[in-house]
């Protein structure tokens, strides 16, 4: 099966006034297409760092990222972001909605950021997946945060791409809800045959993923 995401000896620290602290030591890591993995480790092994570097939303200080085989880390910073509207969905642990823009604008506001013209059947499609159709011109601060979260889903999914890069997207919620917003994470998984990556503290969480690796000190354990 085809590697989709490659991470090759991928070191990363941050500085914090003299204090350097290494969030990834020479990590290497690799997902295949249509996988779904469950990322876990302990507060602060760098699960997070992982997954914004693989979703490039970060760089790395040493080491290759590949992305569906081309390497990303050393391309430009506009092909950096155009690749990342196209390829990649998020869905973070606090939603991240947009308060002034309706739940149908949040939705689509990964295709107006690319300038791309939002295909409305599809949006719909999307809306009525996670239940929220109705709600589709209400403001994210009327829904209750599972809600939230599913608008959240319908919008990593809005560009179509073939990964979601998810961190703690159940961190938020109650049991029941957090259990509904996975069995919709991997209905979308799916019906759009996606690549999924989930940061997750929550065992219940990770025993939907086919795969769960273990993260500690910056590299796996
Ligand atoms: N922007 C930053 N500036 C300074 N240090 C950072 C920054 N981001 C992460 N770190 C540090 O890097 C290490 C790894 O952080 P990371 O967020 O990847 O861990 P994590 O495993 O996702 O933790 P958690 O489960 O608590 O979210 C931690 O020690 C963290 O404090």
């Amino acid at each position: 099966m085809k590697t989709v995401i490659r991470l090759d000896k991928v070191s990363k620290s941050y500085t914090l006034g003299e204090k350097k602290i290494t969030a990834l030591k020479e990590f290497s890591f690799e997902v295949k297409s249509g996988e779904f993995v469950a990322v876990m480790g302990r507060s602060g092994s760098g699960k997070s760092t992982f997954l914004k570097i693989a979703g490039t939303l970060e760089k790395p200080d040493t080491g290759a990222v590949f992305l569906n085989g081309i390497q990303i880390n050393g391309l430009s910073q506009k092909k950096i972001c155009k690749i990342r509207q196209k390829k990649i969905g998020f869905i973070f642990q606090q939603y991240q909605l947009l308060p002034e823009y309706t739940i149908w604008d949040n939705v689509c506001m990964p295709l107006y950021i690319a300038h791309t013209v939002p295909d409305k059947a599809y949006i719909r499609q999307l809306l009525e997946k996670v239940g929220l159709w109705d709600r589709n011109g209400d403001y994210p601060d009327q829904l209750s945060g599972g809600e939230q979260q599913r608008v959240a889903i319908a919008r990593a999914m809005a560009a179509k791409p073939g990964v979601i890069l998810a961190d703690e997207p159940t961190g938020n919620l109650d049991y029941q809800t957090g259990q509904e917003i996975m069995k919709l994470i991997c209905a979308s998984r799916e019906l759009y045959r996606q690549t999924i990556v989930m940061v997750t503290h929550d065992m219940d969480s990770a025993n939907y993923a086919d795969r769960i690796v273990y993260m500690e000190d910056g590299a796996l354990r």
